[in-house]
């Protein structure tokens, strides 16, 4: 079998395994965890320091992290948001205000009335992740929308602190990583915050 093949079947193995084990924690307990991924975000000083936060609107059903109330505190902390949409297949980023009408999609709730940003303003990017590991790569659901984004800012100069917002129980000792995987500077779990040195 081909290399990146072999690569991509390790990483579709994995993404069943981390979304079932996800599913399986209580929702009250998910949402326990969420909570303290959430008093750990707000209190890092590259947020603190931020003035534009990209992050996700979390999918329910997929047992993501809760952005409800992260969205909420960095909202009354006068930060400013930008969200994740999908516009012919790559992933830029719309202003979100606290309270703005939500659309689903195929790809999670999008803001009604898309008015996107200028991306050389993120100053950090939480993202969805579906396993990580301990040099800080990560994968997510198998589009590669956040690999082509962070190339995408980069070859722009744009570098904002990527931080992967996760249980720890998605933690992992080797995620398969290709060579387009972009890795991250941190991740938060509900024990703490981990930042990757590179
Ligand atoms: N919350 C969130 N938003 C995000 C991402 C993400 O991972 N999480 N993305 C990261 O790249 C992009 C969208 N990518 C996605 C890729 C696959 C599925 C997905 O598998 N969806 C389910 C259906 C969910 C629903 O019905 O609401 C599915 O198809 O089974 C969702 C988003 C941008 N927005
Ligand atoms: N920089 C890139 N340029 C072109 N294609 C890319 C790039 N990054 C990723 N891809 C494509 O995206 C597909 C999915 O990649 P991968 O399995 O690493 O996604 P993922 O990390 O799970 O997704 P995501 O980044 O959306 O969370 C791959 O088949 C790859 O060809």
């Amino acid at each position: 079998m081909n290399p990146d093949r072999a690569l991509a079947d390790e990483k579709a193995a994995l993404r069943v395994e981390m979304i079932a084990r996800r599913r399986l924690l209580p929702e009250k307990s998910r949402n326990a965890k969420s909570m303290a991924i959430t008093d750990y975000v707000v209190s890092m000083q590259e947020v603190v320091n931020a003035r534009h936060i990209h992050l996700y609107l979390s999918i329910p059903v997929l047992a993501e992290v809760c952005t409800t109330v992260i969205v909420d505190r960095l909202a009354a902390m006068e930060k400013e948001l930008s969200v994740p949409v999908v516009r012919n297949g790559e992933l830029v980023s719309a202003l979100f205000r606290k309270g703005d009408t939500l659309l689903p999609t195929q790809f999670g709730a999008e803001p009604r009335g898309v008015s996107l940003v200028d991306e050389s303003d993120l100053d950090v990017v939480l993202m969805p992740l579906v396993a990580f590991d301990k040099r800080g790569y990560r994968i997510g659901y198998g589009k590669g929308f956040y690999d082509r984004f962070l190339q995408r800012l980069l070859q722009q100069n744009i570098s904002p602190c990527r931080i992967g917002l996760s249980f720890m129980l998605q933690q992992v000792d080797v995620v398969p990583a290709n060579s387009w995987d972009e890795p991250l500077d941190g991740v938060v779990h509900e024990e703490g915050i981990i930042r990757f040195n590179s």
